[in-house]
């Protein structure tokens, strides 16, 4: 049988006869051939030999394998990444799937290169080009974006989501952006987001660490920071009050629900779409497991929205962005009121607000956190600056009250803070709290450095990637340096935006990007004001396999009250 390999290039290269490829070109390995040249078999290469397998002590001649391919491993790019005949890269993709982020640095810095293909079996449709290259984000998110939408597959693996914003393409989505930009950049829904993260603040998370720090007992501090973020989001989006963070830990069956569903989703990314479509068909293993959640998460939310409706008719005053969406829904000048299935657009874009916001904040927190108590001197700035912002507000704004223990920093005090800014960028450059997002191509496209992408082929943006290339960002790009995002006259550096990607570029950037570090920042500062935060000696950090950038073993942390600043 005549074997042919074939391969695929991520940049231009000459091979060692001095052969030029360049992206696009297919490579045909001719194995068939290869058996049949005088000058690599000798002159009786044609004969039917077996002795020319066997040495003269009897033993099989290992050092033939060099140049017998058909059952063995056909190039070693990379110590990272293998090529197998007739399975090509997956191998690799498999042993690093529960670290494809880690994996796909390593890859990257062990090829020098940009970008590279992940290949499926022969002839299998499977294919992958992963880039972490910050012209081709850009060309992909920004300058050629309607030729690289959200895609069936995407909807697919997102299911649960519906037809909420996160799913949708085209003129939907474009409606449904207009309208939920139009209701994030308000004034009421800041106002909302601002006094809802204080009170969480105030009544939940200083209360609750206070309590810890009383009891001397460890804590992990990303299920603090997923609660406060829980609670702040189903207040801001379904105006309920949860008391997720109150000292008892609650369990909530909402919160449990979307965890089961997302963790489920994740495998959806790592196997093969014919295998977990299958298990889906058959409602078994993981799909199961998200059936089950999914209908869960939907019941509930069917129930807030019906419980939300009869309080409107009620002429219970409400604002919140369910009671915004409902009377939007309900009236006839509204871009939304056309939409069908009015109920089902409810539940779904709720669902994508809460998914949306609550696991990022969790993770942008969590790593800065573990990052700021590794290094003491960001730390120390981060204090000096509340200070200063205490030293000139001497009563709370908001509140008129004179300041003391419990230190709380309303909104206007966290305005200013350009250190604090700085760090939390700094931080979510290293640990993008989504590292990947995924696309495909409508149409044939080569990207910005030579990369050919063809329809039906997945392409990987690596944000976790773009941050830690030095070539990206410099040699000293694994340091942990607020300084690199403020400039000598100590304003703010915007210039690396266009290397920054944590919340995308382009028409479908973050809409919840300034309320995300408004909710951060009011999170950092009462926890670093008013405590001194210390991991847990032995405590192992590592990242988990998620959609989101999550820690493994969580973060295990002593809480000490902060007695004097
Ligand atoms: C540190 C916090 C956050 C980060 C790093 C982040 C990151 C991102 C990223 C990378 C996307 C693009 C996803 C994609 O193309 O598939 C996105 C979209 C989105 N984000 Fe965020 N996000 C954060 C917080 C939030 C919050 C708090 C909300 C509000 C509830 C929010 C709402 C959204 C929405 C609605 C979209 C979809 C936009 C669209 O498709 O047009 N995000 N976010």
């Amino acid at each position: 049988m005549a074997l042919n390999g074939h391969g695929f290039l991520a940049m231009k290269d000459q091979l060692p006869d001095g052969s030029i490829i360049t992206p696009g070109f297919e490579i045909v390995l001719s194995f068939y051939s290869m058996g049949r040249m005088p000058w690599i078999w000798s002159e009786d290469c044609l004969e039917f030999k077996p002795e020319r397998w066997i040495a003269e002590n009897g033993k099989l001649i290992t050092e033939l394998i060099s140049k017998f391919f058909p059952f063995n491993m056909l190039k070693n790019a990379s110590k990272a990444v293998n090529y197998w005949i007739f399975v090509g890269t997956i191998p690799s993709l498999i042993l690093n799937s529960k670290r494809l982020s880690e994996w796909f640095v390593e890859v990257f810095s062990s090829l020098g290169k940009s970008s590279f293909y992940i290949d499926g079996p022969m002839f299998s449709n499977l294919r992958y080009l992963v880039t972490c290259h910050p012209q081709n984000i850009e060309y992909i998110l920004k300058t050629n974006f309607n030729n690289f939408p959200k895609g069936e597959d995407f909807r697919d693996v997102f299911d649960i989501l519906g037809d909420g914003i996160f799913n949708v393409d085209s003129d939907r989505w474009k409606m449904q952006r207009k309208f939920a930009h139009a209701e994030f950049s308000s004034r009421e829904f800041r106002t909302l987001v601002s006094s809802t993260s204080r009170k969480v603040v105030e009544e939940q998370l200083v209360p609750f660490l206070a309590h810890v720090s009383e009891e001397g007992s460890s804590v992990d501090l990303q299920d603090v920071c997923s609660r406060f973020s829980f609670e702040v989001n189903i207040n801001v989006i379904f105006g309920r009050y949860e008391n997720y963070l109150s000292i008892e830990l609650p369990s909530n069956e909402l919160a449990v629900a979307v965890d089961d569903a997302q963790e489920a989703i994740l495998y959806r990314h790592i196997r093969p779409m014919f295998f977990w479509k299958l298990l889906r068909m058959l409602e078994t293993g993981k799909e199961r497991k998200l059936k089950k959640a999914g209908k869960k998460v939907r019941q509930i939310l069917e129930d807030y929205i019906s419980q939300k409706k009869k309080d409107l008719l009620g002429g219970v005053k409400t604002y919140d962005c369910l009671s915004t969406y409902i009377k939007a829904l309900q009236d006839n000048t509204s871009i939304v009121s056309s939409l069908p299935n009015k109920d089902i657009f409810l539940r779904d874009e709720m669902l994508t607000f809460l998914i949306a916001g609550r696991d990022t904040i969790t993770s942008g927190l969590t790593w800065f956190f573990w990052l700021v108590s590794k290094t003491s001197a960001v730390e120390t700035k981060i204090l000096e600056e509340l200070k200063f912002v205490l030293s000139t507000n001497n009563s709370d704004k908001e509140t008129g009250s004179t300041r003391k223990w419990p230190w709380i920093f309303g909104s206007e005090d966290l305005k200013g803070l350009v250190y604090l800014h700085a760090a939390l960028c700094e931080s979510l450059r290293l640990y993008p709290p989504l590292p990947i997002n995924r696309k495909s191509a409508v149409k044939k496209d080569q990207l910005p450095d030579g990369s050919t992408v063809t329809p039906g082929l997945e392409i990987l943006l690596s944000f976790y990637s773009v941050g830690r290339m030095p070539w990206i960002w410099g040699e000293d790009c694994l340091e942990f340096k607020p300084e690199r995002w403020i400039a000598e006259n100590g304003k703010l550096i915007i210039e690396p935006l266009y290397k920054f990607f944590p919340f995308n570029i382009g028409p479908r950037t973050c809409i919840g990007k300034d309320i995300s570090f408004t909710l951060m920042k009011s999170v950092v500062a009462a926890v670093l004001f008013n405590f001194h935060v210390e991991v847990v000696k032995g405590h192992h950090v590592c990242s988990k396999p998620f959609i989101n950038l999550h820690m493994k073993n969580g973060l295990k942390v002593n809480i000490k009250k902060r007695i004097t600043i």
